[in-house]
């Protein structure tokens, strides 16, 4: 696709994946042309997981329109019980009626697809043909008016930015990298591998086993070992199984059925719940998959007219499921800067030094929330998992203080919480506050 002289700035979003997704749902509104480029040969694929939705993710998608069809397929959280690896009780209760208290929204738990398809199927007809899939980005070339993506089938697509959604493994940073290198060989640039993982988790769908109830979190926490089960709305429950890894490793790793096999073999008298083992449950696996949990947040987060956001930018562990949530702050971040500038200026599009510009405020912005973000992650991981050095007597001791009454909720209500309080929403959408909690948001009021 070849555009004419811009009248407005032209995205090219590279991957169709969540973040994707939500970003052409904002840049329509932004009046920000865009292209949506997907690889895979659908931006609806059923990968078996889960998605918890917190109420700053909700607020934005109100505001997008989107916020009663999210909630119709979705299932608040109301529930926990924490058990050890024989299934006794140690902990009961859930940080849900804690959220829902603070914020005035429970924690939503959805299945994946589910999220995908409520952002897929309410975007506008227009806006749903600027989404192109089979459309593996291969290259990326920028000059100083825009910025040329070529995919692998030979089509190209032109624009003013790249925005690089392509998740933890995406090739948005390479291109970045190695344009920055070849301009000045100086250049500070990312690492070539910037994440590493130290546990890796298993995870898939199952039907709700019986005798439990629809929006219950059951956890097991223990040495280098823990699970999750969520149950959901329509009849579903999700497992994961996290493993802290022998080594931590850079190296992307493809887990296959015989290896899910053998980790459900050696891990099948472990408890899911009170009354139920691994073994009771990984029979009745509807879909699953397994992958290492790289941790980790570039350093530099755009060069160029290129810049990244999401799981590409930063990648997290999924115990308190904020990875979505940080990727759209990322693209809410990004677009009030964009919008901001195209109010203020005539020409309509974006020099090379506004988006510089723009990209360096936006890194500002999101860098220290994202740094709170990966340590409350990592922290959750190791304190359901605890780790086999030293560290882990730490995290043992925290799971232990998370008992003391009057301590439960320390973490969400001194940490989580204000991550929650200070999201950020659209700056030019209406956001008629569909939450009311005891603690008040920040954005809009304090800049509007
Ligand atoms: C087991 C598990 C459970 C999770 N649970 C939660 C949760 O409860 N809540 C939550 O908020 N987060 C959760 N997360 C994290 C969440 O899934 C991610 O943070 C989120 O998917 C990131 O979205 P993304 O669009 O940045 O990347 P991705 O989801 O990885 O999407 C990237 C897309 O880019 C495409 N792509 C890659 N390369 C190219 C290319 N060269 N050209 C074109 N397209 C390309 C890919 O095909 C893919 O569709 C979980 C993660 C895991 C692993």
């Amino acid at each position: 696709m070849t555009m004419g002289a811009p009248t407005r700035p032209c995205a090219v979003v590279v991957g169709g994946g969540p973040i994707g997704l939500t970003a052409a749902h904002i840049f329509s509104q932004a009046g920000i042309d865009f292209v949506v480029l997907e690889a895979r040969d659908t931006v609806l694929p059923e990968v078996g997981a889960s998605m918890n939705l917190y109420p700053g993710t909700m607020r934005v998608l109100h505001q997008l329109g989107l916020g009663e069809a999210a909630e119709a397929v979705s299932a608040k959280i109301v529930r926990a019980f924490f058990v050890d690896w024989d299934g006794q009780l140690y902990k009961k209760g859930h940080p849900g009626p804690v959220f829902d208290e603070i914020h005035g929204c429970h924690p939503l738990a959805f299945h994946r697809l589910d999220v995908l398809r409520v952002l897929y199927n309410n975007l506008e007809p227009g806006d749903q043909k600027r989404v192109l899939t089979n459309k593996q980005v291969v290259d990326i070339q920028t000059t100083p008016e825009g910025v040329t993506a070529l995919c692998a089938d030979g089509s190209k697509y032109e624009g003013t930015f790249v925005l690089g959604v392509d998740g933890v493994n995406g090739k948005t940073r390479d291109f970045m990298r190695a344009l920055a290198l070849q301009q000045s060989p100086d250049a500070q640039v990312n690492p070539e591998k910037p994440f590493t993982a130290y546990y890796r988790v298993m995870f898939g769908t199952i039907p709700i086993p019986p005798g439990m109830g629809v929006g219950e979190n059951h956890d097991c926490h223990g040495a280098k070992y823990s699970t999750m089960l969520i149950t959901g709305s329509q009849g579903r429950a999700w497992f994961f199984l996290y493993e802290e890894l022998d080594a931590p490793t850079q190296e992307r790793v493809r887990y296959t059925e015989k290896d899910m096999e053998e980790l459900a073999a050696r891990c099948r008298d472990m408890h899911v719940s009170q009354e139920l083992t691994f073994g009771d449950i990984w029979p009745t696996v509807v879909k699953a998959g397994m992958t290492n949990l790289d941790e980790g947040m570039l350093e530099h987060w755009s060069g160029d007219r290129i810049v990244v956001a999401g799981d590409a930018a930063h990648k997290i562990t999924p115990n308190i499921g904020w990875g979505y949530f940080a990727g759209v702050q990322d693209v809410i971040a990004l677009t009030n800067l964009l919008q901001a500038s195209l109010s203020q200026g005539s020409t309509g599009t974006l020099t090379g030094e506004e988006l510089a510009k723009i990209f360096r405020q936006y890194e500002a912005t999101r860098k220290p929330e994202m740094a709170t973000v990966l340590n409350l992650s990592a922290s959750a991981t190791r304190q359901s998992a605890w780790p086999r050095t030293w560290s882990g007597l730490f995290y043992r001791f925290m799971e232990w203080v998370s008992t003391v009454p009057g301590f439960e909720y320390f973490t969400i209500k001194y940490i989580a919480s204000p991550v929650q309080s200070n999201a950020l929403v659209l700056d030019f959408l209406s956001c008629e506050e569909p939450y009311h909690g005891l603690v008040p948001w920040k954005y809009p009021t304090a800049r509007a």
